[in-house]
């Protein structure tokens, strides 16, 4: 008896990021839009060929995207708003000005994608009439039956996910916006289903989240009005990243199939099938291979699963899969020949778990010989000899309140202002500041031998030293040395910390076209020797100014790497912490007295299921202080936060206690700002004024908008003037010119405070 095997959606870069550089080359305009679609169409089914090559039954289609799959079906129903439809732009235009911005119009929001480092633009259904525009899992499906003959499984975002994710609609206008959508997705539905789809995916991560919660009417209304409709079409309501609570709700919708996640949140889905029942007859896409991390997975403990559930379930009716789409996992293995081998042997990319579905298939069938190497790779690696540092777990063991804590906020402020004295409305940046071709070649080149560690470190320095003069010259408080020795502001301290590794083209989309190397845990982590003093006190020695520090904080480290399984992650985080601790302290002892602690990832990590939320918070505190609290009550600590929803969690935030943070707030148009007006913050604050990742320079009026906005609910005594985030992805011109314009607007605006005053 053979089991099934099914994707629910593969990375879309490439081996080498081949669609990345096909996407920038369009925007560059180095390429035409009929080449741009040859080279994605290329691409999309070369991921499909290795998919059904390594004999995956059933394979998802349509996951492919030419920048974002939230952002394509927006495009597909015609949410589309009007400042993009005047412009009359094609229609890829169109949906490429939406999702970066032109001069006539700001992008649509970016933010992530649930726990993950993927960010989606987020529909805006504000004055929009939904229509079909195109069904575009159709024209993928076909594409993969005409060139592969495969009949691949489709896949649709579905409308709880699709609204409730999205913005510009109030709670009462939800019903509306589901009974507009739902013809749209019948003809889709039902095209596919005449042109002979088997199976269609839609995709409602929602459900393993508490938003749907108030909509369930809605959401039933829907399903039940597609199975009437299109009454032969197979719908697997296809869940991921946790389980289910609603589990009972959800195996109640009319649709023939459910996808579910049985790695994440242990053994709770498996248990609500056992207490509740599967429903007769119906298929469970079991999702047992964690498609969130990069281990190999033991196959003999998911063969028992697997047979638990066939139990539960019907021998027939499971097909197992991963327990969500590959697009967060690096491609292949295969292109780290470098790694350590005891190392690598315990590694798993997308590829290789397509090998693992398949081994699992085998030894499902009674063929334990096809899984043999498999366990002893795993074995080779559990026995991997510098994973416990011994040190390290002794020193955690020392820390106690005391060293947690500092001086009282007030007591910090004034010995910082006598210090630091710095003007009304301090300026400054995040901290990278352009990464050029000629930074990123100059970087390739030392690291395939053609530049001495002396010549590279000369352009560094040269590139730091032109930085350190623009920022004087534009007239900035508070300078950065701009990372340009940084491929990543995570990756460059996973290469240095023990107990981590990287790799070389472990690459994972992170948003649009930008990709990002997550390293890997593999050991307990700790400080080897100084990362960072050497360039900060390079920049400040070319400047009377301040040049602050510049780290990524432990829980960053942590969420933006792959963990390790065999300790828990706060272990981990605590171990992170202890080593920016000691790094925050040889930034102290050399000079450097302003230390920016980056924690963009902190609200990313916050478990999706509410009771396990606490727990979190309560390490992410300890983690951040246990990293920071180590310095004089005069040392500034700033911390900074990006591209994520911070407004529920400013008790959090300002029990980190750093003395100031900056927050990204222009590119999600000031949805944090309110929340400062019930909350009395007592610490600094800047809240970004204007957003890095469009290219466009905003006007002196938007900036001013932007301040005046948040001046209205903070203090301009605590409030700091800076951009939403790093502006390592923009080019000189632009940064110099926006920084311009915003120090610009904050002397007039400092003009404007001082006259009021009088
Ligand atoms: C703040 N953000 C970050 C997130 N996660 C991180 N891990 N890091 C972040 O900064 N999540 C949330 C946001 C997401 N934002 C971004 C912003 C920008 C990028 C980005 O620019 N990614 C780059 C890759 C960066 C990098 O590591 N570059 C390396 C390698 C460069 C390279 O491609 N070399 C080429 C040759 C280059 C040449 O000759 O010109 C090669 O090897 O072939 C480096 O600098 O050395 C991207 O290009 O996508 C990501 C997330
Ligand atoms: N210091 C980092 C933070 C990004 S979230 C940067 O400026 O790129
Ligand atoms: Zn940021």
């Amino acid at each position: 008896m053979t089991v099934n095997t099914a994707t629910i959606g593969y990375p879309r870069i490439g081996r080498n990021r081949e669609w990345k550089k096909a996407i920038e080359a369009y925007w560059k305009q180095e390429t035409t839009e009929a080449e741009l679609h040859n080279q994605l169409h290329e691409l999309y089914v070369n991921q499909l060929r290795i998919q059904k090559d390594k004999g995956i039954d059933f394979v998802s289609v349509g996951d492919f995207s030419y920048y974002d799959h939230m952002l394509d079906t927006a495009v597909m129903f015609n949410i589309i708003p009007a400042r993009f439809k005047k412009q009359n732009l094609s229609a890829l235009d169109t949906y490429y000005a939406m999702a970066r911005g032109n001069k006539e119009a700001e992008a649509c929001e970016m933010t992530k994608w649930f726990n993950t480092n993927y960010h989606y633009i987020v529909p805006e259904f504000t004055d929009v009439t939904p229509a079909l525009n195109e069904n575009r899992p159709l024209a993928y499906w076909q594409k993969a039956k005409d060139e592969l003959a495969l009949n691949g499984k489709p896949l649709l975002i579905g409308p709880a996910t699709f609204i409730l994710l999205g913005k510009g609609f109030k709670q009462e206008e939800v019903s509306s916006l589901f009974a507009q959508l739902t013809p749209l997705y019948i003809q889709v539905i039902k095209e596919l289903h005449e042109a002979g789809a088997e199976w269609i995916q839609i995709d409602e991560p929602i459900f393993v989240t508490n938003k749907a919660e108030g909509y369930w009417k809605e959401v039933e209304a829907f399903y039940q009005r597609i199975s009437e409709e299109v009454p032969g079409a197979n719908l697997i309501i296809q869940t991921y990243f946790e389980a289910l609570d609603n589990y009972q709700s959800v195996v109640n919708l009319p649709v023939n199939a459910f996808g579910l996640d049985f790695v994440h949140d242990e053994r709770k889905n498996s248990e609500a099938i056992k207490a509740h029942g599967f429903p007769k007859g119906k298929k469970l896409f079991a999702g047992v291979i964690d498609g969130r991390n990069v281990w190999k997975s033991n196959l003999i403990e998911k063969a028992a699963l697997v047979s638990e559930l066939q139990k539960l379930v019907g021998k027939e009716e499971v097909i197992v899969q991963p327990s969500s789409t590959l697009l967060h996992v690096p491609v292949t293995v295969e292109t780290e020949q470098e790694l350590p081998a005891d190392i690598r042997a315990g590694l798993s990319f997308a590829e290789e778990k397509l090998t693992e579905l398949e081994l699992l298939k085998d030894l499902l069938k009674g063929d334990s010989e096809a899984v043999k190497a498999h366990q002893q790779e795993i074995e080779a690696f559990s026995k991997v000899a510098n994973r416990v540092h011994t040190k390290t777990r002794a020193e955690l063991e020392q820390i106690d309140d005391q060293a947690l804590s500092r001086a009282s906020v007030a007591e910090r402020q004034r010995l910082q202002k006598e210090k630091f004295d710095l003007p009304l409305l301090p300026t400054t940046t995040i901290g990278s500041l352009p990464q050029t071709a000629e930074v990123r070649s100059k970087r390739l080149k030392w690291k395939q031998g053609q530049l001495t560690n002396e010549q590279y470190e000369a352009f560094i320095k040269e590139e730091t030293k032109r930085w350190i003069e623009v920022q004087e010259e534009i007239g900035i408080d508070v300078l950065v040395h701009g990372e340009f020795e940084r491929t990543d502001m995570v990756e460059f301290f996973g290469e240095r910390l023990g107990g981590m590794l990287t790799t070389k083209n472990g690459w994972v989309q992170s948003y649009g076209s930008r990709c990002v190397r997550p390293p890997v845990v593999y050991g307990d982590v700790y400080l080897v020797e100084p990362m960072t003093v050497k360039e900060i006190v390079y920049a400040q020695s070319l400047t009377e100014k301040v040049v602050k520090g510049m780290l990524t904080g432990p829980i960053t480290i942590l969420n933006w790497s792959f963990p390790r399984t065999d300790i828990s992650k706060y272990e981990s985080m605590n171990q992170i912490a202890l080593a920016i601790r000691k790094e925050v302290k040889a930034l102290e002892e050399a000079g450097v007295h302003m230390i920016q602690v980056d924690e963009p990832a902190l609200r990313e990590g916050l478990p999706i299921r509410a009771e396990k939320q606490a727990a979190y918070l309560n390490a992410t505190v300890e983690a951040f202080r246990l990293a920071t609290t180590g310095v004089e009550d005069t040392t500034q600590i700033h911390t900074h936060m990006c591209y994520s929803k911070f407004d529920d969690m400013i008790d959090t935030i300002s029990a980190l206690d750093a003395d100031v943070i900056s927050i990204e707030a222009s590119r999600s148009h000031g949805n944090i700002i309110s929340s400062f007006e019930q909350y009395s913050y007592d610490k600094e604050i800047g809240l970004g004024i204007y957003d890095i990742h469009s290219p466009r320079i905003p006007s002196f009026e938007e900036m001013t908008n932007n301040l005046d906005r948040a001046l209205r609910v903070l203090n301009p005594a605590q409030f700091w003037v800076n951009p939403d985030c790093g502006l390592k992805t923009r080019n000189e011109k632009q940064v110099i010119d926006a920084l311009t314009q915003m120090v610009n607007v904050t002397k007039k605006y400092r003009e404007k405070l001082a006259a009021v005053a009088q």
